[in-house]
């Protein structure tokens, strides 16, 4: 290991989406295969024996990556130092629940964990918010950290994206490979919008590729926006496995790069562009070079996306409202 080993924090740590997400980190899925990690492991003290065992089993695997594990109740703690902070830890939604009934709940967790990483992480610290609402609780936790630059806190809406990769592969017979430029616009919630007008496949516009209006309002954008609710049905638990997998290509991305010709979706705070009212996390087509992400601008906006963005941003605008009149930001 010749490397300086990186920090990277996960809140949630013996949680389904923990449990799936900590081996990948620990196996080099979300830094590189050269870069070693120390785990920090963030639980509520109920959960720190579940968390253990977890490590126990990061430990039994000799990950030749993993240099460290540390547990901890104490967000000062876990966050100390931290340069990539995963925050995983909220209550999941169950059956029947919006996204958006877990405002009250989780809200209160991600204003502390959002003072600790300001008062205690690394100055280049990288957080993506998971946890849901996950829009909004960045929001929380970008508002509680008023001394790290605001763009370093992002929401997770790769997993709506990679969702909206695979229904269109699936429409048109091609590989997710061969598409590019899909974008999601909005909240990780009912309302995102999943827009292919910009997107390619095979180098051909993915909208006249498809030449099928009704499948894409009434089958794709519905299909994508409550993908969630569907696995909550059929498992009778929240996605893990592949929110972990989306958290992974979320950090990967942000570390490491677009690649050319490419862009992906991210939740991060508006500069005002596309009509998205500054400081609102919503997500957006993004390109990121040297660990850095812009916005990708000049996209022709059709009336058709207009309405669904404007209806997505609108509910975030209402979450802010929410979390002003329950003192969260
Ligand atoms: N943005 C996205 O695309 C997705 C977000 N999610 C969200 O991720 C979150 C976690 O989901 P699961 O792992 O399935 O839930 P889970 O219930 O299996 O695990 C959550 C873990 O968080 C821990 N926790 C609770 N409060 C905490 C705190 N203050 N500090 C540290 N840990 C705390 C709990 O003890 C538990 O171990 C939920 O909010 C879920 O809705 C899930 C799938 C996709
Ligand atoms: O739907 C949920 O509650 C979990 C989640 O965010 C998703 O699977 O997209």
């Amino acid at each position: 290991m010749t490397r300086t080993p990186v920090n990277v924090t996960v809140t949630g740590a013996a949680g389904q989406i923990g449990y799936a997400l900590l081996f990948r980190i620990a196996s080099g899925h979300l830094l590189g295969a050269d870069v070693p990690v120390n785990l920090r492991l963030l639980e509520i003290t109920p959960a720190l024996k579940a968390a253990e065992g977890t490590a126990m089993e990061l430990d039994d695997c000799a990950f030749p990556l993993l240099n460290s594990i540390e547990i901890s109740d104490d967000p000062n703690v876990a966050f100390d130092g931290a340069n990539v902070a995963l925050l995983v830890g909220a209550r999941p939604r169950t059956k029947g629940m919006e996204r958006g009934d877990l405002l009250e709940a989780n809200g209160g967790i991600f204003k502390p964990q959002g003072k600790a990483i300001n008062d205690h992480a690394a100055d280049d610290i990288k957080v993506l918010v998971v946890g849901n609402p996950a829009n909004t609780n960045a929001l929380i936790a970008q508002a509680a950290a008023p001394d790290v630059p605001a763009e370093r806190f992002t929401a997770m809406t790769r997993l709506d994206h990679n969702r909206a990769l695979s229904q269109l592969a699936k429409k048109t017979g091609s590989s997710v490979a061969d598409i590019k430029r899909l974008t999601i616009w909005g909240n990780h919630s009912a309302t995102q919008y999943p827009d292919i007008f910009h997107a390619e496949i095979a180098g051909k516009n993915a909208a006249e590729v498809v030449n099928d209006q009704a499948w894409l309002a009434d089958t794709f954008i519905p299909t994508v926006a409550k993908r969630g609710a569907a696995i909550i049905e059929a498992r009778g638990a929240s996605s893990a496995a592949s929110a972990a997998n989306a958290a992974i290509d979320h950090v990967h991305t942000w570390v490491n790069g677009t690649a050319e010709g490419d862009w992906t979706s991210m939740g991060i705070p508006s500069d005002g562009s596309y009509g998205v009212p500054e400081g609102l996390i919503s997500s957006f087509p993004v390109t990121v070079k040297d660990g850095a992400y812009s916005i990708v601008q000049g996209l022709e906006i059709n009336e058709f996306s207009r309405t669904r963005i404007d209806a997505s941003v609108q509910e975030l605008t209402e979450e802010r409202e929410a979390v002003r009149g329950l003192g969260l930001i």
